[in-house]
């Protein structure tokens, strides 16, 4: 095994990239973290020539080590092989000034699906080195819950538990959760907000008593969040596609520049951007996209990371996230892997919700990274103007993106992340669009009208489909959950 990963919170608790995806998190918390990330960088004219497959197969490489080159080609090709309705995957369109990098083209149309799909096909390698199961616990605020159900329904020796929070996601997220079908999977509703839902699932994992229940049963407990490297390293990939196209549509030259901006709730998105940056993407900057849960606006700012604030329920619910978890991979990074002071802040933002950086770590991060948000008031302006001007149809979390990128464009190209389809959030869009409160299926409807494109074949099914998960608990129930939810790991007798 080769021992490419640590924790971000201490060097010494190590795993090779197999172990850290069957593992998803380190056993103290910390996130797993490459010390010599873009020491290798990656071969830019290679990439320019190749398909996203096998870009993806390369650029996996790069990052997972000891998974071996034919085991990511095959990976690789289950992941994309007829699952995508765009056969570039992630095509970028004009859009405007700006670029739109469109993301949701997979299963269950939200950028998750590229990592998902990608995900269970690591896990299950990674499971050829054990004689156990894994059971995928995952905490979502709308998007990443469907893909992991998606991707992970009836794959052999896994099960998954997908807990969301209650009432805190739009419809058609919900729809799309609450009528999975499979036999090894469990969704729960959770009295509270995304927050609690991802720090119980963490804690969780740091549950010695269920950890040994657990193993008892010859069950690993991962992640399917992008806490879980399986789950980050795929979205690295796009960023570098994104560049191949601009350059390929003649955008830009071989050595120029490209800046992204990114909706970010849980920070993975715009982590593996800086990721590819590391493996030489030649990247300006980045800008980090919020909705009215500004916490990382105001870190980026002024680098006071700050959750003490009311919790804000928006029309962009994937994103209502104040703790964030990805940027304890970037706090590493930005102090040259000092694992004892991010550790330390970690321990701040446990005890009281806030943590202050220094200012020569807030200056490294503000030489790349800048940040901006939009309330509902004007997510909703930006999807009625692009739509005016542009005939393009922007969902909520795409739209906050896009506002960012614009007020944050300078002379370089700006590419902005398009993390969903509008039709999962039709409702709003239309609100937006016409000012009309429309019922979910008239909004579905009438956005299709105006979209022209055809409803995604995974949401329209949705209107027929049976409700078959409607248990919500509480946080303190989750335990409970996770154990009854391990009694439907699949273990190869009944697939
Ligand atoms: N926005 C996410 C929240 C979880 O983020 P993840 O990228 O860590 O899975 C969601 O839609 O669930």
């Amino acid at each position: 095994m080769v021992t490419s990963y640590h924790s971000t919170r201490n060097k010494g608790i190590q795993a090779g990239a197999r172990e850290a995806v069957l593992t998803g998190i380190a056993s103290d918390g910390g996130l797993f973290v490459r010390p010599d990330l873009g020491t290798e960088k990656a071969d830019l004219d290679r990439i320019l020539n190749q398909s996203y497959q096998e870009n993806a197969a390369y650029i996996l490489g790069l990052l997972l080590p000891d998974y071996t080159e034919e085991e990511l080609k095959q990976a690789v090709a289950a992941a994309y092989t007829g699952t995508f309705a765009d056969k570039a995957i992630t095509p970028l369109k004009p859009v405007g000034d700006l670029h739109v990098l469109e993301l949701f083209h997979g299963p269950t149309s939200a950028f998750k699906d590229v990592a998902l799909t990608m995900l269970p096909q690591l896990m299950s390698i990674a499971l050829q080195d054990t004689e156990d199961s894994a059971m995928i616990l995952t905490a979502t605020s709308g998007d990443t819950g469907k893909a992991a159900l998606s991707g992970f329904r009836d794959v052999d020796r896994t099960g998954i538990a997908v807990f969301y929070p209650e009432g805190k996601v739009s419809q058609i997220q919900y729809r799309q959760m609450a009528t999975q079908q499979g036999s090894n999977v469990k969704v729960f509703a959770v009295r509270g907000n995304f927050d609690d839902a991802q720090s119980a699932v963490k804690q969780l994992f740091l549950d010695e008593d269920l950890g040994q229940w657990a193993a008892g049963q010859n069950i690993r407990l991962s992640s399917a969040n992008s806490i879980n490297v399986g789950r980050l390293v795929p979205q690295v990939v796009y960023y570098f596609e994104a560049w191949k196209q601009l350059v390929n549509q003649g955008v830009i030259g071989r050595d120029d520049k490209v800046s992204f901006s990114v909706p970010t709730g849980n920070f993975g998105d715009v982590l593996a951007g800086y990721y590819a940056y590391r493996l030489g993407l030649p990247v300006k900057k980045f800008v980090v996209a919020s909705n009215a849960n500004n916490v990382l606006t105001e870190f980026i700012t002024t680098g006071v990371y700050d959750r003490n604030r009311p919790f804000v329920k928006t029309i962009s619910p994937s994103m209502d996230i104040l703790i964030s978890s990805n940027l304890e991979r970037l706090l590493y990074y930005m102090t040259d892997g000092n694992t004892e002071q991010v550790a330390a802040w970690m321990q701040e933002l446990a005890e009281t919700g806030r943590y202050e950086v220094t200012p020569e770590v807030l200056e490294r991060i503000r030489s790349l990274f800048e940040a901006d948000y939009a309330d509902d008031a004007a997510t909703k302006e930006t999807i009625a103007d692009v739509y005016k001007e542009e005939r393009y149809v922007l969902d909520p979390h795409s739209a906050i993106g896009y506002r960012a990128g614009l007020a944050k464009k300078d002379d370089t190209p700006m590419v902005v992340l398009a993390t969903a389809s509008p039709y999962k959030f039709a409702q709003d869009v239309m609100q937006a669009l016409t000012g009309e409160e429309l019922g979910e299926w008239d909004a579905l409807h009438r956005l299709q009208e105006l979209c022209q494109d055809p409803i995604p074949a995974g949401l329209a099914a949705l209107e027929n489909a049976r409700i078959l998960h409607e248990a919500v608990i509480g946080v303190p129930g989750m335990k409970e959950a996770v154990q009854g939810a391990c009694s439907l790991v699949k273990n190869g007798e009944t697939a």
